[in-house]
């Protein structure tokens, strides 16, 4: 049924009158084709030769790992200013070779683990961070959004056409893993353009074009969950459990590191004259702002793990109720235009200036979705905001504010709102929420398949012990260690020398203890207190992956 428009008129009269905007994706570095990732691929290399110190390294990263002499060459590397950097794709490409390099000499391959980052390093990872408004530490958007190329460049975007720039490990698993994360990520922008519509959908009080948005959104999940079931074709759980993901570790409840990573030259030691220890989270797909903005979009609400508040049977009336009692003209807030543009044309709301800024978090100070945010969140989900770069984090934060669909849905459906609302469309009702049930329902086989893949990749892995199958030759040690994983864990400040010093980091220094697989484990195997798994956050992995997943299916209507 096409929308009454008479009634429509009259209940944007009842408000202001005009359209409320919508965020404009543009403002927020999103691309409507690429979504979160740059719409043309990432530099491949800072072609100044201010930073060639930095990308001679790169070139011959795996060799230096291999041969124990990371750490050597990076301490002979010039403390380079950030200055000669001109835009953004530059910061990015930065942003990588430093996580690369920081993180290759944190964890190293052979040697102690080591918790001091030098000047060199840490001075211009800091200063690139400040500027994409991200943690210093290897990140989603790092190894993600930035690091890969098209094989042939006119060729469309696509997995069998993508190619990584620095892997830690030089293996096709680990390339495999962040390609398929970004051919995930590819999707983002049919998904995304799908959730502006929908919120100009509800504005408009057009189900036609609401049940059509949903329909893109539920399209784009379905293709995601095809190409996250990819990830087993390619990427060896195995090599990615022992080899790869111990390089993406953060220093924030972390056994390796359990006090932090010094960065020299950045922070001045306490009152004490100690040196001061910085905490993040490592990198993970967590990261992905794609996920999140969909979850946002259709309202799905995460609570702390434990927490059961957003486990309740389908369609609560108290839920309901709440909302009307916020919008007590029995509107849902899509409708309600609590400022008015100068031109009802304007589609975007640019956040660019800071006055706009302002006048957007005036304007929705009062949305109900506002209030909500006072509400117990994940604590995980709200951490690794510092992980996502500044505008798309804005994005996540302002989207919140305006997403309003599974109200409008609501307010449709089961309410006994006065005629003049009900009387809309009426007979579109069951398609509304069927659409809007269909997007969950892939958001749910996500987080299913998602499930199996950490079961498959993680918990599995971690039952396994390091090194079995690494070495292949039959000694008793080679047949069930890594020596990666049985070194000494960390060189602590307390015993350490000059760290500033060339190391010529080997072997030789550490002992290669053989232990049990028990001991193994306990070195990279992260856990809780209560000993089950932990993720890269310190969240209680599979508990909180589930609640997750059933946060999820609680919200159908
Ligand atoms: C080998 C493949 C993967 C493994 C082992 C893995 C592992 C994990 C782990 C351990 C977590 C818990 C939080 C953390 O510790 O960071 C997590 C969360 C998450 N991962 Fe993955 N992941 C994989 C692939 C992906 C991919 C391709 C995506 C797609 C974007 C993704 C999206 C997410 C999301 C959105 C979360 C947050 C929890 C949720 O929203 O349900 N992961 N993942």
């Amino acid at each position: 049924m096409a929308p009454n428009h008479s009634k429509e008129e009259s209940l944007h009269n009842k408000t202001s009158g005009f359209p409320y905007p919508i965020l404009c994706l543009e403002d927020y570095e999103i691309n409507p084709e690429t979504g979160f990732l740059p719409s043309t691929p990432p530099l491949t290399r800072l072609t100044d030769p201010y930073y060639s110190p930095w990308e001679q390294i790169i070139d011959i990263y795996h060799d230096l790992i291999l041969a124990g002499r990371l750490r050597e060459s990076i301490n002979k590397l010039p403390i380079l200013e950030t200055d000669n950097l001109k835009s953004i794709p530059e910061y990015r490409r930065a942003f990588l070779v430093l996580s690369i390099l920081a993180h290759g000499y944190v964890w190293g391959k052979y040697e102690a683990v080591e918790d001091l980052l030098p000047t060199c390093i840490a001075k211009p990872w800091v200063k690139v961070s400040e500027v994409l408004e991200i943690a210093p530490v290897c990140n989603h958007a790092a190894v993600v959004l930035w690091n890969w190329r098209l094989i042939f460049p006119d060729a469309p975007l696509d997995l069998n056409n993508l190619a990584t720039l620095i892997t830690f490990t030089n293996t096709e698993d680990e390339a495999w893993f962040y390609l398929v994360t970004t051919a995930i990520e590819s999707i983002g922008g049919r998904a995304l353009i799908a959730i502006i519509s929908a919120l100009e959908a509800v504005r408009d009080r057009d189900n036609f074009k609401l049940i059509s948005a949903l329909t893109a959104i539920c399209s784009a999940m379905k293709d995601i969950n095809q190409t996250l079931q990819r990830m087993f074709s390619k990427c060896d759980p195995y090599i990615f459990y022992w080899k790869v993901r111990p390089y993406l570790a953060g220093w924030e409840n972390e056994d390796r590191l359990p006090k932090g990573l010094i960065y020299e030259g950045v922070d001045q030691p306490d009152e004490n004259g100690n040196p001061v220890y910085r905490q993040y989270v490592g990198g993970s797909a967590g990261q992905s702002a794609l996920i999140q903005a969909i979850d946002i979009a259709l309202n799905i609400e995460h609570y702390p793990t434990g927490v059961k508040t957003g486990i309740t049977n389908k369609v609560s009336s108290f839920e309901v109720k709440e909302h009307l009692r916020e919008e007590p003209n029995g509107y849902c807030y899509a409708a309600r235009s609590i400022h008015s543009l100068s031109s009802t044309n304007s589609q975007c709301y640019h956040l660019r200036s800071q006055n706009q800024q302002l006048e957007f978090e005036k304007t929705y100070s009062n949305a109900p979705n506002n209030k909500k945010s006072q509400q117990p969140q994940q604590p995980y989900l709200h951490k690794i905001r510092q992980n996502i770069p500044g505008p798309h984090r804005r994005f996540l934060e302002d989207l919140a504010k305006v997403a309003n669909i599974r109200q409008y849905i609501l307010t449709r459906t089961k309410l006994p709102l006065d005629d003049e609302i009900r009387g809309l469309d009426a007979d579109k009702d069951d398609s509304l929420v069927k659409a809007y049930n269909d997007c969950l329902n892939e958001m749910k086989n996500f987080r299913n398949k998602h499930l199996q893949i950490v079961s498959a990749y993680i918990v599995i892995q971690s039952h396994r012990g390091g090194g079995q199958f690494h070495a292949a030759g039959t000694t008793e040690s080679s047949l069930h260690k890594d020596p990666y994983f049985t070194r000494q864990s960390v060189t602590t400040m307390t015993h350490k020398t000059n760290t500033t010093t060339n190391t010529n980091d080997n072997s030789t220094n550490n002992t290669l203890t053989p232990l049990n697989h028990q001991t193994i484990e306990s070195k990279i195997t992260s856990k809780t207190t209560n000993g089950s798994l932990k993720g890269t956050g310190g969240t209680n992995l599979m508990p909180f992956l589930k609640q997750m997943r059933d946060e999820t299916i609680a919200k159908e209507i």
